[in-house]
């Protein structure tokens, strides 16, 4: 599977300054060989090569990236910076090099020298948690359209420079990109006028060095429930790895969410200047917000801080967890600088935040005919809960509920997985993204489950997604609600490293038609 993608010229900037290698030789104390050309970028991909670069190799799980020299070189790369073995790898690719103990270690500086990234320019506003991240940027970047303020965003879904857009499927496919990518991206921004961006930044993502040489101006903490145990092997660890970010190193000010005890945790333990946000009227908390669930297309938020002043709106997507990821996006802009005044004018002017989410939450056939169909990219037990719970206040009919499991991935979150899903009233379980699991094995799991703790469900095991989606849509009638959850804006499912083609909306556009009810929407 080619995870890389070609150079998508608006991510890379045009107007860094040339550096001579021999003055990054000294700024990582390198061994130095070949001719001091100049550069103008560096990237760790063959992929995002551009002309002028240096190219970074470094070792990775599947390949060495200085194996990749010679194709670095035939796109433009001007030189080469890896350690020992690299260079020895790399040999005939005949380009300038410059040699480290470990390339991983120096590259965050690197990237910073040359493309000469600082804090506020733009200021980067960064959403770590399980859930909402993705949430939270789009509605950080519709906040930001609606003051008139330049933004850009950079995620799960897509990186976003004014209105221009790749694909994260296409721009290395990681939510929070490799550092050297981040810190290129974040010089496009400049170059282009961004005064504000909002970037997701994972656990993995931190914990693996993709922020080093980053300042947030302001970074967000969404919540902490289960997901990539696999990865973390404890709740605890996962707690870890997201804490840096809450550091001067990282950020200036925090906003953290403490309904549950993993906010009041960090909140308590961060070593930066915190607003406290909760959802809870029990929980102590610098902003209390009440959220009213008031149809599918308008949830209402109420934020009011401990000294009194309030602010009221409304977002045009269902469930109390959007509103509530709005006030995060709120308060964190409130922290940045602007008045609560002009955000209230801002949101009174568009009567309220109107946004479209990606996959998240995203209704494929808002003004019917038939059973409506939502789909989302959430794939946690927690997710799974928080949206069926909401879904089930908006359907006097009933609730389906069609979905898998990742494959390849904590397989302990799939029984939760299951008994979240029994929230509804009937369950198709599919296949999802087996990769080279045995997806019967995976379906298994979440078949016993539901049949042996939730015997009263209908449940149904259907490999197919698609097909799953048309089972449920011939099962139900106008004013029954299907969920379909996981896939959400994904363009493909990975099975045995090759990524086949499926888009879940698509799919459940033809299952609609295909039982007589004609999709009005898109
Ligand atoms: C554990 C981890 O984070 N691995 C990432 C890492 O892999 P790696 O270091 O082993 O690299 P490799 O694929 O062996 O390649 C080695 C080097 O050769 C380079 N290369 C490779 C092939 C080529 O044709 N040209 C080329 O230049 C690569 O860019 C790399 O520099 O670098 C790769 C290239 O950028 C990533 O694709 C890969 O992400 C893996 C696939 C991944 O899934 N990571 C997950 C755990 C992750 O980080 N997820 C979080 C999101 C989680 C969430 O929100 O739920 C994320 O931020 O995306
Ligand atoms: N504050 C929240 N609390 C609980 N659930 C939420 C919250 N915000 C969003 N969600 C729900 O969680 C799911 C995932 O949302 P989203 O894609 O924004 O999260 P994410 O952190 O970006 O996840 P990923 O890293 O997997 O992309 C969706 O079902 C979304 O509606």
């Amino acid at each position: 599977m080619n995870e890389h993608a070609p150079a998508s010229p608006f991510t890379t900037p045009t107007d860094t300054q040339p550096i001579l290698l021999s003055a990054i030789a000294e700024l990582v104390n390198a061994k130095h060989a070949g001719d001091d050309v100049a550069v103008t970028g560096v990237v760790s991909a063959t992929t995002a090569v551009t002309p002028g670069t240096l190219f970074v190799g470094v070792p990775g799980a599947r390949f060495h990236g200085a194996s990749f020299a010679d194709k670095a070189r035939d796109a433009g790369a001007v030189a080469l910076l890896t350690g020992e073995l690299g260079a020895d790898i790399a040999a005939e690719a005949g380009l300038p090099t410059l040699v480290v103990g470990d390339p991983r270690e120096v590259i965050a500086d690197v990237a910073k020298t040359v493309y000469g990234t600082e804090p506020d320019s733009p200021a980067l506003i960064g959403v770590t948690g399980t859930d909402g991240k993705t949430t939270t940027t789009y509605l950080l970047h519709a906040l930001l359209d609606a003051l008139d303020i330049p933004a850009a965003l950079s995620g799960t879904v897509e990186r976003r420079i004014g209105d221009r857009s790749i694909a994260t499927r296409l721009s290395g496919r990681l939510t929070t990109p490799q550092v050297d990518y981040l810190h290129q991206l974040v010089a496009a921004m400049r170059e282009q006028g961004t005064e504000v961006a909002a970037i997701e930044v994972s656990a993995q993502g931190i914990e693996r060095g993709r922020i080093e040489g980053l300042c947030f101006a302001i970074a967000i903490f969404t919540n902490l429930t289960q997901d990539h145990l696999d990865d973390y092997g404890s709740m605890e660890n996962n707690f870890a790895a997201k804490r840096p970010l809450f550091t001067p190193e990282h950020a200036r000010r925090g906003v953290i969410a403490v309904n549950d005890e993993w906010g009041q945790r960090l909140a308590a333990e961060a070593e930066i200047p915190v607003a406290t946000v909760s959802h809870d009227p029990e929980i102590d908390a610098d902003w209390q917000v009440t959220t009213r669930e008031l149809a599918l297309d308008r949830t209402e938020v109420k934020l009011r801080h401990r000294d009194g002043r309030t602010l009221t709106t409304s977002v045009s997507q269902p469930g109390w967890f959007i509103a509530f990821d709005l006030a995060l996006a709120i308060v964190a802009l409130h922290e940045h600088g602007v008045e609560l005044e002009r955000l209230d004018a801002a949101l009174q002017a568009t009567d309220g935040l109107q946004i479209e989410l990606p996959g998240r939450l995203d209704v494929v056939n808002p003004s019917g005919p038939g059973p409506r169909i939502l789909v989302d990219y959430g794939h946690t037990p927690a997710s799974f809960r928080t949206v069926l719970t909401t879904l089930r206040r908006f359907t006097a009919g009933r609730l389906f509920m069609v979905f898998g499991a990742d494959g390849d991935r904590d397989p302990s979150k799939r029984p939760d997985m299951a008994r979240s899903a029994a929230i509804a009233d009937t369950i198709i379980v599919t296949d999802y993204n087996p990769r080279f699991e045995d997806p019967d094995a995976i379906r298994r799991t979440l078949v016993e489950t539901l049949h042996a703790e939730f015997p009263d469900r209908e449940v149904y095991e259907i490999a197919d997604s698609a097909t799953g989606i048309a089972k449920a849509v011939s099962l139900a009638n106008e004013g029954d609600l299907i969920f379909v959850g996981g896939h959400g804006h994904r363009r493909d499912v990975e099975v045995r490293g090759r990524l086949i083609p499926y888009s879940v909306k698509d799919a459940a556009r033809a299952a609609l038609a295909m039982h007589g009810w004609d999709p009005t929407s898109e």
